[in-house]
């Protein structure tokens, strides 16, 4: 079966291509052999749309490609120079009613009935073996081919001249003998006819399938944002989609079909074609932009047959680049904190979980007060979570690590050109980020007065207006302010608006410092250890190896409160990583690693101080609270109660 490539011509693919209920063959030809192959047409109706056009030539050429830019029509069914001629012309599908042997000999047959001389005019070349028929039949045969319809004439005039009163040939060559007075005889026969209309029939089912995959790739090339193009092995561009279009030049006629050099040297692809090698992420200016170009050899069966070429705008992939950080950032952000994960039994912490809860279970502003480091996101994370905007968004910005003009666009965005090197379509900000959600505002004492200014604005009515813009635009957001620092002082100093103070410390929550929650830290130290040294994937027991540092940790002023805590904890993890049981555990040596819990206590090493001393220690501590006092040594309430029978056998 002849193998076929979609033309270029069908570039948009074939109109009315889509899903026509059969297949539509054009049945191209001379009326000679139109004519006769009628009863075919007619067996094949039921299964084609059958569309019976004569034509020679040049003027067969022109009419096939009417239809095909038409779009109305699946494959051609032709005979002889005809069929050649569409061929070489298009590159569409094309069965070709085949001159079969046997055809010509029945033509022959027929013919030594007239005559015993017979002239034969075929399209294309002699048949050498018509020699030894000759001799069978019993008759002269003279046989010449033709290649254009000129030489089928001359040839059939050299016949007439000769005195042929029979021809045999191709329906152009019936035609002239007719008209001569002369006897003419079709040289086809009905079953060739039949077999160029199945091959017809094969060939358009291939087309449509082909057309239906084109006319997919199309669509996705068209919806491309990219500029995209295609060139053939000749470098000739065979697609372009509308954006790589409106980037070129225009040029005279079809842009398809042009040689790539001769429109846009710059976007050669000569040398992928050459090389057959991809070139990707190459930056190039073109048209006075640059962009990220990939070149791609596109191969058949390991030959390089083209190449196609892709440009993404570079700046489209600087903003895909920042929205990627910023939604990264923001993700970082999300509230993954609930109530449940936060560590602590002490009287205050339960009355700040209490008061939280109670909290989020409004829509109002919060104001979490606390030293550094006590946990005021978590509180705020824990919040959102506990809150009905549970599973909106939660942004968080730390109001203190921006200058002044930066916070301003973080939080409120900005239109484009809004200032020098801003971003093209301007950029949403926090507030719209967090819109249905909450925006956890953290050190707000750190916000310059003029902002200040500005979020008082926002958060009275409920709406933001981006840098450079003065279109309002409606914010749904629940803010979540925190403060280390004594927002009262600052007001008293000028330096906090005091319309803004009343307005977020709707809700106040206040973080107790952990020097303040004491029976806090054994279970916080225990927890953070424990984690520190799963991340480890060290084996020892946590409780167990911790036990002795408590009443150092327990004793310690915290400063830095749980960040600090953490932080020593993972200093205490990578210690405690060296051994294997708690038994081989020196803990003297912890000193030059924390130093901080070596600094209060005496200085005698832990690992000796019997255990008497460390229970005493404890209990001293815990203000003989003895639940307390277990907590601090890690150890459960009925050991602490079976030491303390052994220590003071008399007191239980
Ligand atoms: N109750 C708690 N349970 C478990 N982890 C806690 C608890 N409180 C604080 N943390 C941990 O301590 C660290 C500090 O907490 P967070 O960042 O919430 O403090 P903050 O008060 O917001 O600090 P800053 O004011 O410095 O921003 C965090 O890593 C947090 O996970």
């Amino acid at each position: 079966m002849k193998q076929f490539n979609v033309s270029l011509r069908h570039w948009p693919p074939m109109k009315a291509a889509r899903s026509p209920a059969l297949p539509r063959l054009c049945f191209l030809s001379y009326r000679q052999i139109r004519e006769f192959a009628m009863p075919v047409v007619a067996e094949y109706a039921q299964r084609a749309d059958i569309e019976v056009v004569d034509g020679t030539f040049g003027g067969a050429l022109a009419i096939a490609r009417d239809r095909i830019d038409r779009g109305v029509v699946d494959a051609f069914v032709s005979a002889g120079s005809n069929a050649s001629i569409l061929r070489a012309g298009l590159e569409a599908p094309v069965a070709t009613i085949q001159l079969g042997g046997f055809d010509l000999l029945q033509a022959l047959i027929e013919a030594r009935r007239i005559a015993s001389r017979v002239g034969i005019v075929m399209y294309g070349a002699t048949i050498p073996e018509l020699d030894a028929v000759k001799d069978l039949l019993n008759i002269e045969i003279v046989q010449y081919a033709y290649q254009t319809p000129d030489d089928a004439r001359q040839r059939f005039e050299l016949l007439r001249r000769q005195g042929f009163e029979v021809i045999v040939g191709s329906s152009l060559v019936v035609e002239l003998a007719q008209e001569a007075g002369l006897h003419g005889l079709l040289a086809y026969s009905l079953a060739s006819v039949r077999k160029g209309f199945e091959d017809a029939m094969e060939l358009a089912r291939v087309a449509r399938l082909e057309a239906g995959r084109y006319e997919q790739l199309n669509g996705v090339l068209h919806n491309l944002q990219e500029a995209v193009l295609a060139v053939n092995e000749d470098h000739r561009i065979i697609a372009a989609n509308p954006p790589m279009r409106q980037l070129m030049r225009p040029v005279a006629g079809s842009l398809l079909g042009q040689r790539l050099d001769a429109v846009e040297p710059e976007l050669s692809l000569q040398a992928t074609l050459d090389s057959g090698t991809e070139e990707r992420a190459a930056v190039q200016r073109f048209g006075q932009r640059d962009w990220i170009v990939n070149r791609t050899p596109i191969r058949e069966h390991g030959q390089v047959v083209g190449a196609a070429l892709t440009l993404y705008d570079a700046r489209r992939i600087q903003e895909a680049d920042t929205s990627l950080r910023m939604q990264q950032r923001l993700r970082q952000s999300t509230a993954r904190y609930r109530f449940e994960h936060l560590i602590g039994a002490s009287e205050s912490f339960r009355r700040a979980v209490a008061t939280a809860q109670r909290f989020a279970h409004t829509d109002l502003t919060v104001l979490i007060a606390g030293e550094s480091g006590v946990g005021k996101e978590l509180f705020a994370q824990a919040i959102h979570n506990e809150s009905a905007r549970t599973s909106r968004p939660f942004v968080a910005v730390n109001c203190a690590s921006f200058p002044e003009a930066l916070l301003e666009s973080e939080l409120f965005g900005y239109e484009e050109g809004a200032f020098t090197g801003s971003r093209r379509g301007g950029r949403r900000g926090l507030f719209e980020a967090a819109h249905t959600g909450t925006l956890f505002l953290d050190e707000i004492g750190d916000m310059p007065l003029a902002l200040q200014t500005r979020l008082l604005r926002v958060l009275q009515e409920r709406e933001i207006t981006r840098l450079g813009s003065n279109a309002p635009i409606p914010v749904n957001v629940r803010v979540i302010a925190a403060t280390h620092q004594p927002l009262q002082d600052m007001i008293a100093e000028r330096r906090f608006r005091q319309d803004l103070y009343y307005r977020i410390n709707t809700l106040r929550l206040t973080l107790p410092p952990l020097r303040e929650r004491r029976e806090d830290i054994a279970p916080l130290a225990q927890s953070l250890v424990a984690q520190c040294l799963q991340r480890l994937q060290a084996g020892i027991d946590a409780r167990e190896a911790l036990a002795p540092l408590l009443p150092r940790l327990v004793a310690h002023d915290w400063p830095g409160n749980v960040r600090e805590l953490e932080n020593i904890a993972e200093r205490i993890a990578v210690f405690l990583m060296q051994f294997d049981t708690p038994q081989q555990i020196r803990y003297d040596d912890l000193r030059h690693d924390c130093p901080e819990l070596f600094e209060g206590l005496p200085a005698a090493a832990l690992d000796s101080q019997p255990l008497e001393e460390r229970v005493r220690e404890a209990m001293r501590l815990a203000g003989g609270n003895r639940q307390e006092a277990a907590r601090y040594l890690g150890v459960s309430r009925s050991t602490l109660w079976r030491w303390l029978r052994t220590i003071e056998p008399n007191e239980d």
